[in-house]
């Protein structure tokens, strides 16, 4: 696969070439937008990276080029301010991504292995050890290769999004792309634009065409990551789609064929949902002509010490560390403990011990599953969310605002230290606060926090794309 990286800063264009580099990944770096766009036309490129802030032709401007003239290749912004109205624009511009500096080589990876066709880089299959787990993957393996539309239901963070890419691996769909689109971590108003593409000048902001995930995924398939968090209004739009099997952008009068299989994720319970009067009926049939179920890691115990092996040998690769292997106290506390965050949990755990671990073993302590290396809560501070924090949260554009580089440090009790990142770990802090007065009921959490439910899921969601251990400081909370 070739990648164009476009950045202006020598060092950082190097660091990200040698980091896809190491990938395997076939490299183009190129300076300038001016000097990407004569790239452009030499080379056939699969993904591009592209700063936005550069002297001459800007991030959005190339992506305004691209989307005109090589709509097909994925472009990915990457830019020094975290702000969410950036990450909007770029993304209503059919940037695929946004990454705010400074990032971790592994999210720029995960970024591209997400939204390229490309299988992940490692080919392993899912572990599945257990014979629950072994009786899902042999289903997974009889579907993969029909048409059949698939929901996968699970706890946050079972492996639902494994089981996906798994069938699509074994469908014949395989060479073509798999886009995956997560529900709940898309703003409501962008995420009809985002399935179904927009013509320019459609909404306010939309300065450029783009296709949608739809399109993007013609020929192969489309994971709907979340179902359950669809509004029922674009939920109709969809059952639209699905039954007419052809796409409108917005703004567009071009009817689109499309040939895509549709697989979709839940971790509640649809029909749950459907009785709520929250989720189509028909759509729910519609969805799960055939249903796959991942069991609870805690319900799956002979699944969890190859995971963690399957987990540390890869982290192992990424921190350049060799032969570390669990000792006796870590298995046993690996399988006495509840995983209530399951496989995405453990992966955290396992990534944490690899930083801490000494010599050739992880120990018990290492692991740190009984909260000794949980993010700091400050319990001090005793975030009553009263006073100058309260103010801030006092509404929901105002709690908006902590995404945004501009917030006042000193409104929510400034550290001074770096901006994104801090400020994120901020957030975070604020909103454990929250959870941890409500018991872990986020309904509550976010009535406290003045913001709707949603937006609290979706900031738990970037929280955790983010790297954030969001599901082990939740469960320390309960
Ligand atoms: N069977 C498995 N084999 C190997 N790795 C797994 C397996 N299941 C899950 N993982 C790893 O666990 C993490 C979480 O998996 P995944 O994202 O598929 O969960 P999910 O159920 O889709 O989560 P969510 O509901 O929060 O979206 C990922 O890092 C994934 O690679």
């Amino acid at each position: 696969m070739k990648i164009l990286i476009v950045e202006d800063d020598a060092t950082l264009r190097e660091a990200v070439q040698d980091t896809l580099l190491l990938q395997d990944y076939n490299v183009i770096a190129a300076q300038s937008g001016e000097d990407a766009i004569v790239q452009l036309k030499r080379h056939e490129f699969d993904f591009i990276v592209s700063d936005v802030s550069m002297p001459g032709i800007s991030g959005h401007e190339l992506l305004n080029y691209v989307k005109e003239h090589f709509p097909h290749i994925p472009m990915l912004l990457v830019t020094a301010y975290a702000s969410v109205d950036k990450a909007v624009d770029a993304m209503q511009n059919g940037a695929i991504d946004y990454l705010v500096k400074p990032f971790e080589p592994n999210q720029l990876i995960e970024l591209i292995e997400t939204h390229t066709c490309k299988a992940p880089v490692n080919h392993d299959e899912p572990v599945a050890v257990d014979t629950g787990s072994q009786h899902v993957l042999a289903l997974a393996r009889k579907v993969a290769n029909t048409d059949s539309t698939i929901l996968i239901s699970g706890e946050s963070g079972t492996g639902k999004e494994v089981l996906a890419r798994y069938l699509h691996q074994y469908s014949s769909r395989e060479q073509m792309p798999f886009v995956a689109i997560n529900c709940a971590a898309i703003p409501e108003n962008m995420l009809e634009a985002t399935l179904f593409g927009h013509e320019k000048g459609s909404f306010t902001g939309a300065v450029a065409s783009a296709p949608g995930k739809f399109e993007q995924a013609n020929g192969g398939t489309i994971l709907l990551d979340e179902i359950s968090e669809m509004d029922l209004g674009l939920q109709a739009k969809l059952l639209r789609v699905l039954q007419e099997k052809e796409v409108e952008r917005i703004g567009g009068r071009n009817i689109i064929k499309l040939d895509v299989r549709v697989l979709a994720t839940t971790n509640r319970s649809l029909i749950d949902e459907v009785k709520a009067g929250r989720f189509r009926e028909d759509l729910y049939y519609r969805l799960s002509v055939f249903p796959l179920q991942w069991q609870p890691l805690r319900q799956r115990k002979a699944d969890i010490i190859p995971l963690a092996e399957r987990l540390l040998k890869k982290h192992s690769r990424k921190m350049q560390k060799q032969n570390i292997l669990l000792d006796e106290s870590a298995k046993q506390v690996l399988l006495s403990h509840a995983w209530p965050g399951n496989v995405r949990e453990l992966d955290n755990a396992i990534q944490r011990a690899l930083i801490l671990q000494s010599g050739s073993k992880i120990t018990q302590t290492d692991l740190g599953l009984s909260g000794e290396h949980l993010i700091d809560f400050e319990p001090n501070r005793n975030l009553a969310i009263a006073g100058a924090d309260k103010q801030c949260l006092d509404n929901e554009s105002a709690f908006e605002e902590i995404e945004t580089a501009n917030i006042s440090h000193e409104a929510l009790g400034n550290k001074s230290e770096g901006i994104h990142v801090d400020l994120k770990q901020k957030e975070f802090e604020i909103i454990l606060d929250a959870l941890r007065i409500h018991n872990g009921r986020k309904n509550k959490a976010a009535d406290h926090l003045g913001i709707s439910s949603r937006t609290l899921r979706y900031k738990l969601a970037k929280m955790r794309e983010m790297g954030m251990d969001v599901d082990s400081a939740i469960a320390a909370i309960r």
